[in-house]
C-alpha cells in the first residue's frame, strides 16, 4: 500500500542541540500509530516538523507522494495533513454545531457572511451531524462549550480537525487533563474514526496507548529506538531502559 505520510531522514537542531535525529516514519491509510517517549524526547518537535509549524534542518516530509517540506502548515492542511485543535481555541459561547459548521465553511472557502445561514444549508448540516455523531457529541450539538465537560471539549477539537477532511490526523495527547471517568468516552470516539484515516497520536497514558495502537514508535533523545508491534514494545530492553520499565513491571505484577 502507498504511504499517505512519509517522513525521511528528518533532523532538527536548536542552536547546538540536536532534538530530532534522522527520524524516518511512514503511515498508511488506516494506521493507528502512537508516538511515545520520555519528557523532552522530541515528540512535539517531531509533530511540529511534520505539520509545518517548524522547518527541519534537513530531511523530507511527503503527503500522498508529494514533497511538502517547503509548504506552510495551512498548505499541508489543504493536502489532508491535519492536527487536532487546542481546547484553548474553542469559543466558550458557541455550540459544537456552530464550531463544526464554521470549520466546514472555512474548508469550503466560504466567507464569514455565510456563517449565520449555515443552518439552512442541508449538506453542511448533514456533515456537521455526521462528524458530531462519530465523536459522540450529537446530544450536545446545541449546548454552549462552557457547559460541556472537559473530555467532550477535547472531542470537539477532534471534530474540528475532522471537518477539514484529513487523510492523516495528528492527535496531541487527546486524554491529557481528562478525568479518568471520561477517558472511556474518548476511547470509544477514537474507535469510531473512519477506517481509512491514518492516525498518529502522541500519548503518555499507557493504558490508552495499548488500547488504541496497532503500532508504537518510541522516541528517546530525538532518535527512534523502537517501531513496531505494541505487544513487543514492553519487552524491548532499550525501550525499558529509556522509558517503559516501571510500566511493564506494573503490568506484569497486576
Ligand atoms: N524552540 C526551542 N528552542 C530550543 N530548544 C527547544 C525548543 N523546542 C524544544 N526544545 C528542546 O527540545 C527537546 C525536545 O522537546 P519536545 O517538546 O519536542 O519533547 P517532547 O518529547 O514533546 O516532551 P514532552 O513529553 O515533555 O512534551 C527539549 O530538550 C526541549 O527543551
Amino acid at each position: 500500500m502507498t504511504a499517505v505520510l512519509e517522513v525521511s531522514g528528518l533532523n532538527k537542531s536548536f542552536g547546538g542541540l540536536a532534538v530530532t535525529n534522522n527520524v524516518s516514519l511512514s503511515l498508511e491509510p488506516g494506521d493507528r500509530t502512537v508516538l511515545i517517549g520520555p519528557n523532552g524526547a522530541g515528540k512535539t518537535t517531531f509533530v511540529n516538523l511534520v505539520t509545518g509549524n517548524l522547518s527541519p534542518t534537513s530531511g523530507t516530509v511527503r503527503v500522498a507522494g508529494e514533497d511538502v517540506t517547503r509548504l506552510s502548515a495551512s498548505e499541508r492542511v489543504r493536502r489532508g495533513l491535519v492536527r487536532s485543535f487546542q481546547v484553548t481555541r474553542l469559543f466558550q459561547d458557541m455550540t459544537p454545531e456552530e464550531h463544526v459548521a464554521l470549520a466546514i465553511l472555512q474548508r469550503q472557502g466560504k466567507t464569514g457572511r455565510m456563517f449565520g445561514h449555515y443552518a439552512a444549508m442541508a449538506p453542511v448540516m448533514e456533515e456537521v451531524r455526521d462528524i458530531l455523531g462519530t465523536l459522540g457529541l450529537l446530544p450536545l450539538a446545541e449546548t454552549r462549550v462552557r457547559e460541556i465537560a472537559y473530555g467532550q471539549q477535547r472531542l470537539l477539537e477532534i471534530a474540528l480537525a475532522m471537518a477539514l477532511r484529513p487523510k492523516i490526523l495528528l492527535l496531541d495527547e487527546p486524554a491529557a487533563g481528562v478525568p479518568s471517568t471520561e477517558t472511556a468516552r474518548i476511547e470509544q470516539a477514537l474507535d469510531r474514526l473512519p477506517a481509512d484515516l491514518a492516525v498518529l497520536m502522541i500519548e503518555h497514558d499507557m493504558d490508552l496507548v495499548f488500547r488504541f495502537a496497532k503500532r508504537v514508535v518510541v522516541l528517546a533523545a530525538g532518535t527512534v529506538i523502537f517501531d513496531g508491534d505494541p505487544r513487543a514494545v514492553t519487552e524491548n530492553a532499550e525501550v525499558r531502559a529509556a522509558y517503559l520499565g516501571s510500566y511493564a513491571d506494573a503490568r506484569r505484577h497486576a
